[in-house]
């Protein structure tokens, strides 16, 4: 309160821009919950205290852990939530002609000054049933972000924990390009997963739009097309390159090549390999080293990769080497990427040798084409030499489940703890303003996700609390932490003193996602069969929410 006792309007105030995606407005939520506003607003319901709860229930992609994303979104949403006379305007013509002036005039006047958004930190590995964000407030104004926020963690936090999956199976020594941008579900798909990928531990994008906006690294190959739109050398105007140290010039780049593609044929290295190599290929391949000769990197399967694209691409790495530059390697497309990447690195190693160049061994071997999680864990079981991988479809789309279902349940109203009943135990909703702590035991790793009353005193170190699964009554342990996390952060403190968190650069988000990922107990992240992580609740919430249940459904009769 200030000194003429009003309260303090901080939130809207906290200094970042609106949403990423300009389709992100007030109207981007379900009709319902404009109907469901006028309702609360008809029975002077409108400005009572509800708490939210967003989470999910189940883990994605038949694994056990989820990754945490979306939450700048949401923040950024409501840091700048108002409806315009236009937007107020369409929805007055889309509700019911009874609907009273009152209404309009009061959608007219709100903000999300008095929010207060909770949330885990974005990056965070977390588990279902535990809330991601606690999202307190009037409930009218509650009641119309439940869509919108929702619809921002959904895909975000599925996405990402698609990227930390290939990542995991990728292994972290591979360079992972996401290359989704053209499969995507339309342009917010696409610009969307580019971001979240790179949170998931990709390196960097293909996506041109997302570089700009988010500061992700580019990088690209070439495509088929530009090695098919050449036919001959001919094409090639200007054949001269000047020396890497700039000290002389190559007045004829083609002829240097062309002599080492005949050198080659009776090398060691290539006897017997190859005869006539694709010509216009070598032409194509060629004319991009003379555009990009410090970055020369060839797409070789467009005609045949053992017999023309290798021999054609180290053609054209070895003139560039006469000339001081290093090429950076290949891009294999089709066919069996085990053999392929596997009898390319022996070319290399063989020209290495037999040439005295150092640097040809290592070069890069980038793998693309319909790759998933089953195709990386495939090529490891095989053996490969593939040093990167570009993945589109199945990444971006998240081919293998479609969404994270993720929820938003009212949990307490006027300070009064509601309860979502289902005959499936596992929609039941938990009570209350909670709060939630991460457990570490002896080693470094977290044991047990712990959700209180938001009034309990919080686990403390060294000392052994009782932890109990919502449910079930014969599942419960004792825990004795060595550290203590608490989760729940304060990102919008409406009118409330809270300090709020700032919201950390796309980079701090990453790194806290691979740390995340990193600490987890390798039993939990493995792709069979992995162990469930454990959430839990303290032995006084437990007791509340089957007082609570008991309380709200009903005694069935039998006749
Ligand atoms: N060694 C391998 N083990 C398992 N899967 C592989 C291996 N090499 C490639 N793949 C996968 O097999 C599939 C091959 O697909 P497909 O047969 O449609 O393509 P292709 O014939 O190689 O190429 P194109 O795109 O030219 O048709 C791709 O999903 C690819 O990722
Ligand atoms: O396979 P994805 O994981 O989606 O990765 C992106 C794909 O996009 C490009 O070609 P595109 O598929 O457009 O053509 P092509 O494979 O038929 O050459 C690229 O060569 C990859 O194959
Ligand atoms: O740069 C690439 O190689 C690329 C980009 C998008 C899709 N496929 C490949
Ligand atoms: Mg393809």
């Amino acid at each position: 309160m200030d000194e003429n006792g009003s309260k303090k309007k901080k939130n809207s105030g906290r200094g970042v821009s609106g949403p990423t995606n300009p389709m992100v407005t007030p109207l981007l939520t379900d009709h319902y919950q404009f109907t469901m506003a006028y309702a609360y607003w008809k029975a002077n319901k409108h400005q009572e205290r509800a708490v939210f709860d967003l989470y999910f229930r189940k883990n994605p992609f038949g694994g056990e852990y989820t990754v945490f994303a979306g939450l700048e979104e949401c923040v950024r949403f409501i840091s700048n939530y108002k409806l315009s006379e236009d937007e107020i305007h369409f929805i007055k013509q889309n509700l019911p002609a009874s609907c009273e002036d009152g209404f309009f005039d009061y959608l007219r006047g709100i903000d999300c000054s008095d929010v207060e958004v909770y949330a885990i930190p974005e990056g965070t590995v977390v588990f279902p049933k535990v809330p991601l964000l606690r999202i307190e407030g009037p409930v009218a104004v509650v009641q119309l972000l439940e869509t919108p926020f929702v619809n921002l963690i959904n895909f975000a936090s599925l996405v990402t924990t698609n990227a930390a999956r290939h990542r995991f199976v990728a292994g972290k020594s591979k360079t992972l390009l996401e290359f989704g941008l053209r499969r995507a579900q339309g342009p917010d798909g696409g610009v969307s997963a580019s971001k979240y990928c790179y949170i998931g531990g990709f390196d960097a994008t293909s996506n041109v739009a997302a570089g700009r906006l988010f500061g992700i690294p580019l990088r690209g190959t070439h495509s088929h097309a530009f090695v098919s739109s050449y036919m001959s050398f001919d094409e090639i105007a200007d054949k001269a390159l000047r020396t890497k140290d700039g000290s002389s010039t190559c007045e004829d780049f083609v002829s240097l090549v062309q002599k080492w593609l005949n050198k080659i044929k009776w090398s060691n290295s290539f006897r017997g390999i190859f005869s006539e190599t694709n010509q216009s290929e070598l032409a194509a391949f060629t004319s991009y080293a003379l555009a990009f000769p410090d970055n020369f990197l060839a797409l070789v399967d467009t005609y045949d990769v053992i017999r023309s694209g290798i021999p054609n691409f180290c053609a054209v790495a070895l003139a560039l080497s006469d000339l001081g530059y290093k090429a950076v390697g290949i891009r294999l497309d089709s066919g069996d990427l085990a053999y392929l990447s596997c009898e390319t690195r022996k070319l290399f190693c063989s020209i290495e040798k037999e040439y005295e160049l150092s640097y040809f061994g290592k070069m890069s071997i980038t793998a693309s084409n319909d790759l998933n999680e089953e195709t990386l864990d495939a090529l490891n079981k095989q053996g490969h030499e593939v040093d990167a991988y570009g993945i589109g479809t199945y990444l971006v789309t998240c081919y293998a489940q479609a969404a994270l279902g993720v929820v938003f349940k009212l949990v307490e109203i006027n300070n009064q703890p509601r309860i979502k009943l289902s005959e499936d135990v596992s929609k039941v909703s938990i009570p209350c303003k909670k709060r939630i702590y991460r457990l570490y035991g002896k080693e470094t790793y977290p044991l047990v996700d712990i959700i209180t009353g938001e009034n309990e005193p919080p686990p403390k170190v060294g000392e052994r609390i009782l932890c109990r699964h919502p449910f079930q009554e014969s599942k419960r342990a004792y825990v004795v932490p060595q550290h203590v996390e608490e989760l729940l952060r304060c990102y919008c403190a409406g009118s409330s003193d809270k300090k709020q968190e700032t919201l950390p650069p796309l980079k701090d988000i990453r790194d806290r996602c691979i740390k995340q990922l990193e600490q987890m107990r390798r039993d939990h992240m493995r792709r069979l069969n992995p162990t469930p992580y454990k959430v839990s609740v303290s032995a006084k919430l437990y007791d509340f929410i089957h007082f609570l249940w008991l309380n709200e459904a009903p005694v069935g009769e039998l006749q």
